[in-house]
Parts: C-alpha cells; structure tokens; sequence
C-alpha cells in the first residue's frame, strides 16, 4: 500500500471502501449483467456471515503483449505512480491490496507478469488458481489486441472459474475517432473471450480505480454466493473396500435456526 494514505483499524486504506456495486464500463461489452450485489451477498456481509471469503487471498493475473502497460496500470491503482520509461518486467511480481466491501475485508493479490516471450514458462505458472484473469492490450496498437486471444486461452486454463476482462490501456494517445474505431473491435473481441471490456489510461488514471472496483465487487459477489450456496458439503471416508459417503448439512452461514441433524448415505 502507498504512504501518505489514510488507513483504517482493519487495515485498509480509506480509499479501498466499497459500498456499491461498480457497474460495468460498457454495457453491451459484458456477460456480468448483474446490476449489483446479490441480495443473499448483501444479507450475509451485514450479518457478518462471510465465511473464509474475507480470510482468503484472492488472486488477480495480468497478462499480454510486451509493453503494452500491464506493469503501468497496476502502479497507477496500487501507488499512483505512472513511470514513462519502460522497464521491462521479468518474470512476475506481485501487489497485495486489501479492501473493504460492504464491510468485509477483501484482499487481492494482483500477479502482474513479462510479456516477453522468454519468460512465458515463468510467468504462465502463476496463473494456477486466479479469481480474475485480466488480459491487457494497448489502444494504440492493433496487433495487441489481435492477440489477445491466445492469452486469454493460456491465462484461463489453469484459472479458477474466473472473473475476465479485456481491458485496453493508453486511452490517452486516441483522439475520439480513432478510439470509437478500435473500440467496436475491442467490443466485438471481448464478447467472443466471454470477457468484459474497459478502456484505460494509466498515464492519467482514466478508469483505473473503477476497474479494479468493478473485479473485486464481481468476485467478491461470486465467491460468497458460491460459499452461502454450498450448503450441503459431502466428504468421503474409505471403510475397507466400501467408500462411504457422508452427506452434512453445512449451514453455519444461512440461518443457524434451521441447522438439522447430519445425514448418512451410503
Ligand atoms: N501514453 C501512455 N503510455 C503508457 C501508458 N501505460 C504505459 N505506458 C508506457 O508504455 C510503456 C510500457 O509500459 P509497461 O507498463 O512497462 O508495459 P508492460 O506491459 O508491463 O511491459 P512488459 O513488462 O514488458 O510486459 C512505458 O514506456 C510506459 O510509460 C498509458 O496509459 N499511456
């Protein structure tokens, strides 16, 4: 976390607070059409139902063409910095944000990687496991975004049911017309990766904090629901040859009144 920014008793800084539900950048460039948070989210977040959500770290991964501004965009969210020289990032690194959404910590890990083609095989194994897959392209460059496809497929393979963005950085060298133009492609390619679409610029911060905003409410809202909605957990035990399984009801985070006696099964 920068200096200089006010941090509360839990451990987040005053402008990490998210109390609503970031909408999306485009509406038509998104397959998240929910308009805010689920209201079994909001119900359980109040009644500090949250589960292992808010003590797990979730994980973001940053990927895509060499210089496209990957290392840039993170600086500018995580110490709004923007460095005009470009120095190339080898292998990965890695930021730790923590938030607070609706009232829960939330902390993500934000695995920005090289570009470069030599350091691929250090860089692809640190997606195993990411809630958000974000591949990056620059505006100004249309060969970034022609392939933005491959690194969506290899970011995604080993990725965690995540959440996906397309997000197109340098917004600041287009002038309206040459972004409109780019932009319908970008649109069109977004929908194909089943991605949401952003325009960015990390040189001024245009869209930057609303974007991450936006990926931690949608996976915050994702991996709650999944563990309110995870009622029922089956764990097998192997007795001899015979591999029993045993059904519990697990509803310490829906309402503990309707707990019921645990049930066997075979
Ligand atoms: N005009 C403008 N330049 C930018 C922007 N973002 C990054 N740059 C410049 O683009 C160059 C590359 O930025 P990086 O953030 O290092 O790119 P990267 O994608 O992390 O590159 P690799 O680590 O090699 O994969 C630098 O010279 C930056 O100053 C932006 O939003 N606008």
């Amino acid at each position: 976390m920068s200096s200089g920014r006010t941090v509360l008793s839990n451990n987040v800084a005053k402008d990490r607070i998210v109390s609503k539900f970031q909408q999306a950048y485009h509406a038509d460039a998104t397959p998240y059409q929910k308009m805010n948070f689920h209201p079994k989210v909001k119900a359980a977040s109040s009644e500090n139902r949250t589960g292992t959500v808010g003590l797990k770290i979730s994980k973001a991964v940053i990927v895509g063409d060499v210089s496209v501004g990957k290392t840039c965009f993170v600086n500018r969210f995580c110490h709004d910095l923007f460095d005009r020289d470009y120095k190339a990032t080898i292998g990965v690194d890695f930021e730790v944000e923590k938030f607070s959404i609706l009232s829960t910590n939330f902390t993500l890990q934000i695995w920005d990687t090289a570009g470069q083609e030599r350091f691929k095989c250090i860089a692809a194994s640190y997606y195993r496991g990411a809630n958000v897959v974000i591949v990056a392209f620059d505006l100004s460059d249309e060969e970034s975004l022609n392939n933005v496809e491959k690194w969506m497929v290899d970011a995604s393979e080993n990725a965690n049911d995540p959440v996906k963005f397309l997000v197109g950085n340098k917004r600041d060298l287009l002038s309206e017309a040459a972004y409109e133009d780019i932009e319908s492609r970008a649109v069109e390619k977004a929908n194909k990766l089943g991605a949401e679409f952003w325009a960015v610029s990390a040189k001024n911060g245009l869209n930057v904090r609303e974007f991450f905003f936006r990926a931690v409410c949608l996976t915050y809202d994702s991996l709650l629901l999944n563990e309110l909605e995870s009622t029922k957990t089956v764990s097998s035990k192997q007795i001899g040859s015979n591999l029993i399984s045993i059904q519990k009801e697990n509803t310490d985070l829906y309402e503990a009144k309707n707990k019921q006696k645990s049930k066997c099964c075979s």
